[in-house]
């Protein structure tokens, strides 16, 4: 736990894992998941730490993540899909294993930043909005999803997983379960309260 205890520790080690550009955007997606948590009444040290660490496993090899998936009985359908996917799964078991995060919170906001889930957390959906709209971000649309962060999480959210579907059937690429249901869930709650703002 010293090693949390340590922000300019915790700071090195974080760096050790990756390039240049991804820790940048590492701190990015720290700073502004502090922000959102501040605005939409999350626990701000926490999305400040589960940004710092969302990324942890970005760049390691995708053998070793696959080790650390499979060791850790992940499901056939993650280990078959998207190697893209792994790193937030693996990121998940490492900062609990090599760092000693235990708060259940922050390690599932780490596991789905990148394909969200159904009954998505607040923790969940700060760590994950947090991810699209953190400044060095640069994609067509992230200003709008800026701007719908500003007041409606769930919108944002619902706009950034929704553009993350549509850019993978242009690509032709498989959609991984998780991210349909998750904005599945987030456009039917909305509707049952009426729809988001405009
Ligand atoms: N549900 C999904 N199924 C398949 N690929 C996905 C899914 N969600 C995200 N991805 C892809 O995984 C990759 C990694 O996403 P992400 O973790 O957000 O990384 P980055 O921070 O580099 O954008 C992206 O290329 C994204 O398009």
């Amino acid at each position: 736990m010293k090693l949390l205890d340590n922000r300019e520790e915790l700071l090195v080690r974080v760096r050790q894992q990756m390039h240049e550009k991804r820790y940048k955007h590492t701190l990015g997606v720290a700073a502004s998941a502090r922000e959102l948590a501040e605005r939409f009444g999350a626990d701000p040290d926490k999305a400040e730490l589960a940004g710092l660490l969302h990324d942890y496993c970005k760049c390691w090899p995708v053998e070793k993540m696959f080790e650390i998936l499979v060791r850790h009985d992940m499901p056939t359908e993650l280990l078959e899909g998207e190697k893209e996917l792994w790193h937030a799964f693996a990121a998940a078991i490492v900062i609990q294993t090599d760092l000693g995060v235990t708060d259940t919170d922050i390690l599932q906001a780490v596991r789905y930043h990148t394909t969200g889930r159904a009954g998505m957390s607040l923790l969940e959906k700060v760590v994950c909005v947090a991810d699209y709209i953190e400044p060095n971000r640069v994609y067509p649309g992230v200003d709008f999803i800026r701007a719908k962060a500003m007041h409606d999480l769930d919108a944002a959210l619902a706009l950034a997983l929704g553009g993350t579907i549509q850019f993978l059937i242009e690509k032709q690429k498989t959609v991984f379960p998780l991210t349909l249901t998750a904005y599945n869930d987030l456009i039917s709650r909305k509707g049952r309260e009426g729809g988001f703002d405009g």
